[in-house]
């Protein structure tokens, strides 16, 4: 069955990773695809050659989500090509892992603007069209399973993925009279690029690895089903909601 069958789905930073594998997934689910890129072309166009693979459109918009001119440009192309925005995966995120005591100001503020200024800025550019449309739209902000627990190297990190949560939660409250749902993605730890260096430990990564209980770490293509879900019209009445996608590493405490 396709979920998204007749949608159009915008995804941010999906030239890689979690970004790219929910693209596709919703191309693959029925859906035309705008995705926005920061600079990795190449990738955009994988990106784009893996969605028109199921005959579904698509388009790869460069621009820097900390910047708020580039929301209203995305906005405004994905409409101008597809007529529409059904669903909203804000996505585009940054870890540049650093300890907390001589966190520099650029490293945290930037973390900052495109993390969570960025989230803000692309959510509200949507929500803006989709109250336009009339017909109600799925926002879904990727968070983590970082917005439930700490990182020492990610003080910087950790409260934008908080906040994207907390984001999502009020913007339920704003957006639920116009049938918009606005929910929060946490991926537990999923091997990409953001991590590359850090996984390249190989302690650590046993470590992380020995911490799920479904026994591996998590790929991008992990994201994509429980992300087409929030999309569907089969969380019609999942608002306000996390849905944390970590093979259960969260609940293993012991
Ligand atoms: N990999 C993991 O373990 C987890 C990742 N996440 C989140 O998933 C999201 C995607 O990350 P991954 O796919 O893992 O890593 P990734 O590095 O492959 O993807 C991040 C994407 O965001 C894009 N991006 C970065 N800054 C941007 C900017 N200023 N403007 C536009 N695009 C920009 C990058 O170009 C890249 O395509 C991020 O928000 C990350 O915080 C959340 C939980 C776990
Ligand atoms: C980049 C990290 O490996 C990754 O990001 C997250 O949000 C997860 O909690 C992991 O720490």
């Amino acid at each position: 069955m396709k979920l998204l069958e007749g949608k159009t789905v915008v995804v941010t930073g999906a030239s890689t990773g979690i970004g790219r594998a929910i693209a596709i997934g919703a191309a693959e689910h029925g859906a035309d695809v705008a995705i926005n890129y920061a600079r990795d072309s190449a990738g955009a166009e994988q990106c784009i050659a893996g969605i028109e693979v199921h005959g579904r459109r698509a388009i790869a918009i460069r621009g820097d989500v900390a910047d708020p001119a580039t929301a209203t440009d995305f906005i405004a192309r994905a409409v101008e090509a597809f007529g529409k925005v059904d669903v909203m995966v804000s996505n585009a995120g940054i870890c540049p892992f650093h300890s907390f005591l001589d966190m520099p100001v650029e490293t945290f503020e930037r973390t900052m603007r495109v993390n969570l200024h960025g989230g803000f800025y692309m959510c509200q550019a949507a929500a803006r069209q989709m109250v336009k449309q009339g017909h109600g739209g799925s926002i879904i902000a990727v968070s983590s399973i970082s917005a439930l627990v700490g990182g020492e190297y990610q003080t910087h990190y950790t409260p934008t993925k908080a906040g994207l949560h907390s984001l999502m939660q009020s913007a339920a409250i704003a957006l639920g009279r116009h049938g918009i749902r606005c929910n929060s993605l946490l991926p537990g730890t999923i091997l990409t690029e953001i991590n590359k260096d850090d996984l390249a430990d190989e302690a650590k990564r046993k470590y992380m690895e020995g911490r799920v209980p479904l026994g591996r770490l998590g790929v991008p293509e992990d994201m994509a089903g429980p992300a087409v879900f929030l999309a569907s019209d089969m969380a019609r009445y999942v608002t306000g909601a996390a849905l944390l996608v970590d093979g259960g590493a969260f609940v293993n405490l012991q």
